[in-house]
């Protein structure tokens, strides 16, 4: 089977509403950027967002981010922000495959809904080796690292990529391993690679401004 997302470097083009270069204008911008640059696809979130950066031609990987008090799943947690990312042009959709509350439903029934209804293809985010096997037993078309690091039970927010999860991923599936979270140099990208990714996506690094110059400031300049 042939899958939508090429082999290579995926970029992130996503800003909170808290940075100033939120919106789709400055996320279309980023897209447009990166692919110029050698970028072979995009994640991006909102419908708004996926709509913009869809004009750079490359295969978008579309999230859906709900925040709530309730529940810790935020990344496209029920079918109906599937459904409206597809609608605003998202090939493949990318999901909290994680087993934590959420308002929607379980990832199982998500994914085989999203495949099956909307006829996208399913990027399972996930923080486990149990959970990329799990995630991909029930049909997703690619698995990532993306919440390693980011769920209760997960080292906590180290400052470089799950390499060995990402390696332990490829020896045991057979569908696409992606790698992504703090991928933050060439060097970390080209070791995922010889770690067996597919793929790597990565985002602060490259289009968040104000996280790139926090890094500078933090780590270069002599007060
Ligand atoms: C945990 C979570 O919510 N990750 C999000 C997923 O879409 C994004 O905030 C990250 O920027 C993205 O995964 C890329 O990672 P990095 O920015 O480290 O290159």
């Amino acid at each position: 089977m042939t899958q939508a997302l090429p082999k290579g470097l995926i970029v992130s083009c996503q800003a909170r509403a808290d940075n100033p270069l939120h919106g789709p204008m400055f996320m279309g911008a980023m897209a447009l950027a990166a692919r110029d640059g050698g970028a072979r696809g995009i994640r991006a979130n909102s419908p708004e967002d996926i709509r913009a950066v869809a004009a750079a031609g490359l295969p978008v990987i579309g999230i859906h981010k709900v925040f709530s008090d309730e529940h810790p799943v935020y990344i496209t947690p029920d079918f109906d922000a599937a459904a409206a990312i597809v609608e605003a042009g998202a090939a493949i959709v990318a999901l909290d495959c994680t087993p934590r509350p959420r308002r929607g439903e379980h990832p199982q029934i998500l994914i085989r809904r999203i495949l099956d209804e909307l006829h996208a293809e399913v990027f399972a985010d996930i923080s486990t080796l149990d959970e990329g096997l799990a995630a991909a037993d029930w049909g997703a078309t690619y698995v990532a690292t993306t919440l390693s690091g980011y769920t209760e039970y997960t080292e906590p927010k180290p400052d470089h990529p799950d390499l060995a999860l990402l390696e332990a991923l490829s020896t045991r599936l057979s569908v696409p391993v992606v790698g992504e979270g703090r991928f933050n140099t060439p060097d970390w990208i080209r070791r995922g690679f010889d770690a067996g990714a597919h793929a790597i996506v990565v985002g602060t690094m490259i289009t968040n401004p104000r996280e790139i110059t926090r890094m500078f400031v933090q780590n270069g300049v002599r007060a």
